[in-house]
């Protein structure tokens, strides 16, 4: 039987594990782990899984036990889709990671709730003793050194800029001649730190930062790599009464005045073609409606919204699954939605083509989807939350690649475009170059 931790019950002589611990542990027995913090909401979660090659699983809400997904860009290559019998053409999406949730841990920040550590029923007896094992040895071993500083230098990449206009040109070309309305383009940015930074401490920073924001650190020792983000964007939520939810998000100012101080939403001036751009998502998610014939949504919007150094336009669709017996629908809709025009553009399968034409580096993780699913957090039930993966970077090493995409239409001007890219890779640099 492994420790069932109560962190606030044990007395205060007990090491108690932190999620920094657990993720370390996890890590130096090559286990993927993630860990979450959900938007406005104060608690943390993490899941360790015992499977040192993750399975690559098709994103069934309705079938996954409790864990994590993590999901590709471009999932849909490969096969041809396939018609259900609802009539649904569904993508194939089995390139999706999924970390089972073997351990699990909840860190509370209030004083209501408990913190918890748990090993699953299902999780393997073995390698979960192992896991113990190395767990205390950590505990009894850390020493309370000074935190190692530090520091983040941004590599400037001219050429990177130069490709990006002359792209953003080429695509504004497209859509006057009418080949597409919509297309998101977009790049990386390298920050090199001068030690592998601590992925937990940059976590914390985001969430303390980032309060309404999705916060997430995954690591998959497999591809050597953590990735980090503090995202804005719901994709799909299905919570323990059934209510699912998706919101479109789209068009990007800064949330400050030039002289610094914080705007205030409701006064924000969006231009036309923010407007039209952020309509093209709702339209999207309207349209993935229309094909399974559900009519029955609730449409709140657009709104302005703060997103951390960022406003966006945003609009949010509820759908009460119970009452319009639909339980599948949230596993529906994913397969639908993803990827979004916020992330791909309209129509989608054209805007995928230009992306996959005149993009020079691999999506890989970014504009994907991550979160858990069927996690029981509050003993209600179980509840899946999956947000777009973007403002996020990938970690290797002492390397960092950030990615910014920006959703362009036939007004797009390529030097704004570019600024907005940058805009979006600020969110993570503040906190990155922050070092305190
Ligand atoms: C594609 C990104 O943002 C999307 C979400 C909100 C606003 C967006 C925009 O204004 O272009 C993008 O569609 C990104 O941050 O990389």
């Amino acid at each position: 039987m492994q420790p069932d931790y109560s962190i606030n019950t044990l007395s205060t002589t007990d090491r108690r594990p932190k999620a920094t611990n657990l993720w370390e542990t996890a890590h130096s027995l090559g286990f993927p782990a993630a860990l979450w913090r959900l938007p406005n909401q104060l608690d943390k979660h993490l899941i360790v899984s015992f499977d040192e090659i993750l399975p690559r699983v098709s994103a069934d809400l309705d079938e996954l036990p409790a864990g994590f997904l993590v999901s590709p860009f471009d999932n849909l290559a490969g096969t041809a889709p396939t018609n259900t019998s609802d009539g649904i053409s569904t993508g194939n999406s089995d390139q999706t990671l999924f970390l089972r949730a073997d351990i699990q841990a909840a860190f509370s920040e209030s004083s209501k709730t408990q913190s918890k550590v748990h090993t699953n029923a299902t999780a393997d007896t073995a390698t979960a003793n192992t896991f113990w094992q190395t767990l205390s040895a950590h505990l009894a071993g850390q020493s309370a050194g000074k935190p190692i500083k530090t520091t983040a230098t941004p590599l400037h990449d001219l050429e990177a800029q130069a490709e990006y206009v002359r792209n953003v040109a080429l695509a504004v070309e497209a859509m006057q001649r009418g080949d597409f309305r919509k297309v998101v383009l977009s790049r990386t940015k390298r920050v090199v730190f001068s030690d592998a930074p601590n992925a937990v401490a940059l976590f914390d920073k985001l969430c303390a930062a980032y309060p309404t924001a999705f916060v997430s650190a995954v690591s998959i020792p497999e591809k050597g790599q953590i990735w980090i983000s503090a995202t804005p964007e719901r994709l799909v939520s299905v919570d323990a009464n059934g209510i699912f939810r998706t919101a479109s998000l789209a068009g990007t100012q800064s949330a400050f005045e030039p002289d610094g101080t914080p705007k205030r939403p409701p006064e924000a001036m969006w231009s036309q073609k923010e407007i039209e751009e952020q309509a093209l998502v709702s339209r999207y998610i309207i349209e993935c409606f229309k094909k399974i014939r559900l009519r029955e949504y609730l449409e709140e919007g657009p709104k302005t919204l703060i997103a951390g150094n960022l406003m966006h336009l945003s609009t949010c669709f509820t759908v009460d699954t119970q009452a319009v017996r639909y339980p599948q629908l949230g596993t529906v809709m994913l397969r639908l939605l993803h990827p979004t025009s916020a992330v791909c553009g309209m129509p989608r399968d054209v805007a995928f083509r230009f992306i996959e034409q005149h993009e020079t580096h691999q999506r890989e993780l970014y504009s994907g989807f991550v979160g858990p699913v069927n996690i029981n957090a509050n003993k209600e039930g179980p509840e899946s939350d999956l947000f777009v993966h973007i403002r996020c970077m990938k970690l290797e090493g002492n390397v960092a690649t950030l990615y910014a995409g920006a959703g362009l239409t036939e007004d797009s001007v390529p030097e704004r475009e570019w600024q907005e890219t940058e805009m979006k890779c600020q969110t993570l640099l503040n906190i990155m170059m922050n070092d305190k």
